[in-house]
């Protein structure tokens, strides 16, 4: 049988402090920097799910939902909703995390596309996906959608 992992076999959460050097002139987390944050969560999804090195394909539906301040916690939580041939897609979630009493502000959300690649730089095979629960179809169902509507974007040249 083909070699396969779960979404959670390869889950992320990441924390950050929102610190000076991370704001822009407005006062708010940069948008740059929390891309930073969010391709290498991507990264270290797609390298947990594959065992393999990893290359940033796509990035869409990236949605800057609110903004983040100096002192706040950034969490940040990967998954793996879908994977291709070689190519997986990756969802990125992050929050506002209060220190208070923990509860989380969406943020934003992501979605990557992460190439597997081999010793010559190549695409290479990834591990099927083994999915559980109806959330994780309905995932894998939307994310079929989101690869159809990449391929026809890459065809017509965007
Ligand atoms: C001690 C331990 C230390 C660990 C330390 C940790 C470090 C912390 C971790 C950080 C982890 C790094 C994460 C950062 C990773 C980068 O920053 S990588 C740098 C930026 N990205 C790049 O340079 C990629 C440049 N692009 C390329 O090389 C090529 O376009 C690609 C992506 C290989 C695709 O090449 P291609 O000739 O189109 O290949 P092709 O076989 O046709 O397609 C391959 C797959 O890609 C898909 N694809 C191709 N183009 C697209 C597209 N535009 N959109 C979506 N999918 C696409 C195809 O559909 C196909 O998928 P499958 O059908 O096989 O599933």
């Amino acid at each position: 049988m083909a070699e396969q992992r779960s979404v959670e076999d390869s889950k992320v959460e990441t924390v950050r402090l929102v610190r000076p050097n991370h704001l822009n002139a407005a006062g708010r987390l940069f948008g740059g920097i929390l891309m930073q944050w969010l391709d290498e969560t991507a990264g270290l999804v797609a390298m947990r799910h594959t065992r393999m090195n990893v290359i940033t394909a796509s990035v869409d539906n990236l949605r800057f939902i609110h903004g983040a301040y100096n002192g706040e916690m950034v969490v940040i939580v990967g998954k793996v909703t879908y994977v291709g041939n070689t190519s997986m897609e990756v969802r990125v979630d992050t929050y506002v995390e209060n220190e208070k009493d923990g509860l989380r502000r969406p943020i934003n959300r992501a979605y990557f596309t992460m190439v597997a690649i081999d010793e010559n730089d190549r695409p290479a095979r990834v591990p099927r996906l083994f999915l559980q629960g109806e959330e994780e179809k309905a995932e894998w169902d939307a994310a079929e959608k989101r690869r159809e509507m990449r391929i026809k974007r890459k065809e017509e040249g965007f």
